[in-house]
Formats: C-alpha cells, sequence, structure tokens
C-alpha cells in the first residue's frame, strides 16, 4: 500500500497529476538537441504561475515531515539564502513529475556514457534506478525547494550525493522575475580540459524548467567526445525573494 503522506497538502496536491502529463507535450526532440549542444535545455511554462505559487507556499506552510531537513547556506560557505530537501514521501506532484522526468531523461544519460565510452547504462524507470541506489546506500530524499532574499546568492557547486550519480537534473523557477525578484539568475559554468572556464546564463520565466548536466557532459572534439566539468549556481538576488524547486534524481547517502 502507497504511504500516506503525513502532512496535508492541500493546495499542492490539487495540480498532482497536471504537470507531469504536460511534461508529455514539450518538444523533447529540441530539448534532447539542446542538451547535446549545449548541456542545458529550457522547458518553457511547464507550471503555471497558480501552481508555482502552491508549490512556493510549501517552504513556509508545510507541516514538519514534508521536509527532511533546513540548510542555510552561509553556515556551510555554500553562499546566502537556504533550502529544505523533502522528506519520503515526496508529494505526489513532485514524485509524478520526477518520475516523468526520468523517462525522458534516461535516454541522454545513456547517449552520454555511450559518447563518452562509459559502459554503465541508465535503468528505463526511476523505480528501478532508485533500487539502485538503496541498494548502494543512498536512500535519502534529494529534491528540494530554496528560496533567495536581497544579496542572497548560491555559489557554484555541483549536486553529488553518493556514487550514484543520475547526469542531469531540473530546477524549475517559482518566483516571477521582474516582478518578485530582480537578478538571481541561473548560471551555468563548464570547465574544458586545458581552457578557462565558459560561463553561461540561463534566462528562466515564471514556470519554465530548466535541464542540465550535473557534474560533466561530453562534448565532440578533433579526436571524438571528451568530458567536460558543469557547476551551476545562481547571481546575487538584487531585490525581492526568488523561490526554485530542484530536482535531482539519485538519492543521498
Ligand atoms: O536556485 C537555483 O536556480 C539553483 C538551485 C540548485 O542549485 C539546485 O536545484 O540544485
Ligand atoms: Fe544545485
Amino acid at each position: 500500500m502507497a504511504p500516506l503522506h503525513p502532512d496535508p497538502i492541500p493546495a499542492a496536491a490539487r495540480h498532482a497529476p497536471e504537470p507531469a502529463l504536460r511534461l508529455a507535450a514539450h518538444d523533447w526532440t529540441r530539448a534532447h538537441a539542446e542538451l547535446d549542444a549545449d548541456g542545458v535545455a529550457v522547458l518553457p511554462a511547464l507550471l503555471s504561475p497558480p501552481e508555482c505559487a502552491d508549490l512556493a507556499a510549501l517552504y513556509d506552510a508545510a507541516g514538519p515531515h514534508t521536509f527532511r531537513s533546513k540548510v542555510v547556506m552561509a553556515r556551510h560557505g555554500f553562499g546566502r539564502g537556504e533550502y529544505k530537501y523533502f522528506d519520503y514521501p515526496l508529494p505526489q506532484v513532485l514524485s509524478l513529475l520526477r518520475t516523468a522526468f526520468y523517462g525522458h531523461l534516461a535516454a541522454t544519460a545513456n547517449r552520454w556514457n555511450a559518447m563518452l565510452g562509459i559502459a554503465h547504462a541508465y535503468p528505463p524507470s526511476h523505480a528501478e534506478y532508485l533500487q539502485q541506489c538503496h541498494a548502494a546506500g543512498q536512500t535519502r530524499a534529494t529534491p528540494l525547494m530554496l528560496r533567495y532574499g536581497a544579496g542572497d546568492y548560491n555559489c557554484l557547486h555541483q549536486d553529488l550525493y553518493g556514487a550514484n550519480i543520475f547526469p542531469l537534473q531540473v530546477v524549475i523557477l517559482l518566483s516571477r522575475p521582474g516582478s518578485a525578484f530582480e537578478g538571481g539568475e541561473l548560471v551555468l559554468t563548464e570547465q574544458r580540459p586545458r581552457m578557462q572556464s565558459r560561463p553561461l546564463v540561463v534566462p528562466l520565466a515564471q514556470g519554465d524548467a530548466a535541464v542540465f548536466a550535473v557534474s560533466h557532459r561530453p562534448v565532440r572534439g578533433s579526436r571524438g567526445f571528451h568530458r567536460v566539468n558543469m557547476r551551476h549556481g545562481v547571481s546575487r538576488i538584487c531585490s525581492g525573494t526568488r523561490t526554485t524547486l530542484g530536482l535531482i534524481f539519485h538519492d543521498a547517502a
């Protein structure tokens, strides 16, 4: 029997299946091509403004069982701002969305491994992949919600939580840029062998999802594909409040 969520989440639960169903309608041919070319793809308007508002409201209004921990970034040298990791069982809207995303992204993850000559193949279903994480001692939920105020930022980093790494992750912008906040751009950097790092700013509108490489991706060079290291972060929020939702596909040790 599926466990019941211990905290009531009426507003976010209203939209449970729609975002995951909507994902199927996105132009995945284009998204896969963008991921191969740049290591990032934007899926516009994955969530509606009311869906964004209801999810963002969980940050302050959810009961004590929705999140498993809160991180104050300045205490760890991660930047300035805070985030909370969701606990299992995830709110259904997130669980459905993460499973649906995985179904589309496993093909890219396997294509990237093939390009890099890595024999490992990711299973087609997220449930199977999570079993592999659990068998390796990675059992804690990694989806998270981040909250930044004026002056906050997120230092460049990689979300690695153990030996099992699914190479793509998703960030969904829940706040409306230009009205809820100013500044605060999602930034990716790409560190190529023997070269200086290349920055890439990913402009997002409210409800857009950015899919990007967690830690590395294949880039075609003169002698086949090589691996480049990727990091992501957020530039300083100039004013207002910026809330995002992060979906990471591996669990944490
Ligand atoms: O707030 C953002 O745009 C980035 C969030 C992030 O680092 C993550 O979800 O892993
Ligand atoms: Fe991150």
